[in-house]
């Protein structure tokens, strides 16, 4: 059983509402001077991640009391029954246990009495065979050809992951092409299959469910191009291979079980990379690097269950994010990598984050009275600087932000990563430090600029300063410190589902979407004027008529 608690009723959430108004009124920089340790006292390393949160509007009162909040929560005893396999997931009654998919520990999970892990351990096999001969050429095509491209075909996190995570280590890539298919626009597929040959291309169907419309809509689309470019109906089991927890549906849609990876229920789609949904990652950077990608979240796991809660790097990420959400009542908090291969991580985690703790009902079934999961955006630095920085220094919303960066690029050129580096860095601290009034007028005095100008312009050129960031410093990105570094933000969002006593792990908002468009189609089909919905929607199916 998960703890419910409502966090507004706790002491510590009391305390931290009087403590608000004390650190309100100091400023980051200042509380910098006053004290020689604070980088000391507000950073934690893990292996090779440093994760510095010295630049937040916090002293060691507001951790204290933080932390004292997560106890008042349980927050450990829900942290034992995620990791023991209960039935955390309640609204789907299953257990919650992606940690069981990297538990390299291979120690037993119970599910309803029986060990997961021969099952995982199973799949992990079956991946490293089928990478290993894909990867070789062993494996053949219709033709007798080696597989030279894979087609992922999955939306939602049974895409995001694996783009994210391929891109991110596409340093480690092998000579496999890697391309993935997710909205059910035809533009996608068919930009897609251009180029592509279909006695060189796999196609991997991934589908938690293996009903979501887009990816099959997309599947059926991929196996006719098969087919019409010289393929025959026997020849799809080389071609087509299913990653789902599906296996009737699998069959029915004509792809030899044989050819199925499985996973199963307790994996939630937004946190199935590391299941045979990353059957793509194994086979774009061979499957050893993506053992060390689980190796990487399996420390993380470990760490979080046993680190005190005060060197707990995921619960402190969740108890500032808190503190800025339900306290200074920021809305968003943005994802800001240093790194270009890391260009989809805040995308994958807009998934991971909005889809797990965008909910408004508390695990009592009660409409919540507080703010919880934030809006998560964010673009690689430094493209981000000259597009929304602006926004985030002297706009007139606070936005937490997360810094990342490697200290060693796999690209080496130059100056090129001291420069991306010196940015990371200048951003940070301008961002704290802001701008004074004197420090502008001292500077357009240099200029040359008069009295009566330096007058006019000096309010615009002032920033505030103040604006908090975390920084992840990370020594490289391998596949290990990405495991471990996708995992921290995992865990972040289960502390704060907790402490918000919300349900993580289900997401009927957008099971929404899917029925509403399934009732829509079939109106679609014929030039018939559609009356039955309101005179907008009737207004824009008529029009979409009329012009298709
Ligand atoms: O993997 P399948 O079942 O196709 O789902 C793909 C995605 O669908 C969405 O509507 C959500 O439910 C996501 O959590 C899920 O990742």
């Amino acid at each position: 059983m998960l703890p419910n608690t409502d966090f507004t009723t706790t002491r510590a959430f009391k305390y931290l509402a009087d403590h608000y108004i004390d650190i309100n009124s100091k400023s980051i920089s200042e509380m910098f001077e006053f004290d020689a340790e604070r980088f000391s006292k507000f950073s934690l390393k893990f292996e090779d991640i440093l994760f510095d949160y010295s630049k937040n509007r916090i002293d060691e009162e507001t951790v204290a009391l933080l932390i004292q909040l997560a106890r008042e929560c349980s927050l450990n005893k829900a942290i034992e029954a995620m990791f023991s396999g209960e039935k955390i997931n309640a609204t789907e009654g299953r257990p919650v246990l992606h940690i069981a998919l990297r538990n390299r520990s291979n120690t037993p999970i119970f599910v309803d009495g029986k060990d997961v892990m021969p099952d995982v351990n199973k799949v992990l096999d079956q991946m490293k065979a089928f990478s290993a001969d894909i990867i070789s050429g062993n494996w053949k095509g219709y033709t007798g050809k080696a597989i030279t491209d894979v087609v992922n075909i999955g939306i939602g996190g049974s895409d995001l992951g694996p783009v994210m995570v391929t891109e991110a280590l596409k340093a480690y890539k092998n000579h496999l092409q890697m391309h993935f298919v997710s909205n059910v626009d035809g533009t996608h597929i068919v930009e897609t299959l251009k180029g592509l040959n279909p006695e060189t291309t796999l196609f991997l169907i991934a589908s938690k469910t293996f009903t979501t419309q887009e990816t099959m809509g997309n599947a059926h689309s991929a196996r006719d191009w098969f087919l019409a470019g010289g393929g025959k109906e026997a020849d799809v089991a080389k071609h087509f291979a299913a990653l789902s927890t599906n296996s009737e549906g699998v069959s029915k849609f004509g792809i030899d079980t044989k050819n199925m990876f499985e996973f199963w229920d307790w994996v939630g789609g937004r946190y199935s990379l590391w299941s045979a949904i990353g059957l793509s990652i194994a086979l774009s950077i061979g499957f050893e690097n993506f053992v060390e990608l689980l190796s990487g979240a399996h420390a993380i796991d470990e760490h979080f269950k046993t680190a005190e809660l005060e060197e707990n790097i995921p619960a402190i990420m969740a108890l500032i994010g808190i503190w800025y959400n339900n306290f200074f009542e920021a809305e968003t908090n943005a994802i800001l990598p240093y790194d270009q291969y890391m260009h989809r991580f805040a995308a994958y985690f807009q998934q991971g984050d909005m889809e797990s703790n965008g909910k408004h009902v508390d695990r009592n079934g009660n409409a919540v009275d507080y703010s919880t999961g934030p809006i998560i955006w964010g673009e690689p630095g430094t493209n981000g600087q000259h597009a929304f920085y602006q926004l985030i220094h002297q706009g007139t919303k606070l936005i937490p932000c997360d810094f990342i960066a490697p200290a060693i690029s796999h690209n080496p050129l130059g100056e090129h990563h001291n420069m991306l580096l010196s940015n990371f860095f200048a951003q940070t601290e301008a961002l704290m430090n802001g701008k004074t009034r004197e420090e502008v007028v001292a500077e357009l005095k240099k200029s040359g600029k008069t009295d009566e100008e330096i007058e006019k312009l000096a309010p615009f050129k002032m920033f505030d300063g103040n604006r908090p960031t975390n920084s992840f410093l990370l020594k490289e990105i391998t596949p290990r410190s990405l495991g471990s570094l996708i995992a921290m933000y995992e865990h972040k969002i289960f502390v704060q589902g907790i402490i918000w006593n919300i349900y993580s792990f289900d997401q009927w908002g957008v099971e929404l979407g899917k029925q509403l468009a399934g009732k829509i189609l079939p109106e679609l089909k014929d030039d018939s004027e559609v009356s039955s919905h309101d005179s907008s929607t009737n207004g824009l199916i008529n029009q979409y008529k009329a012009w298709r």
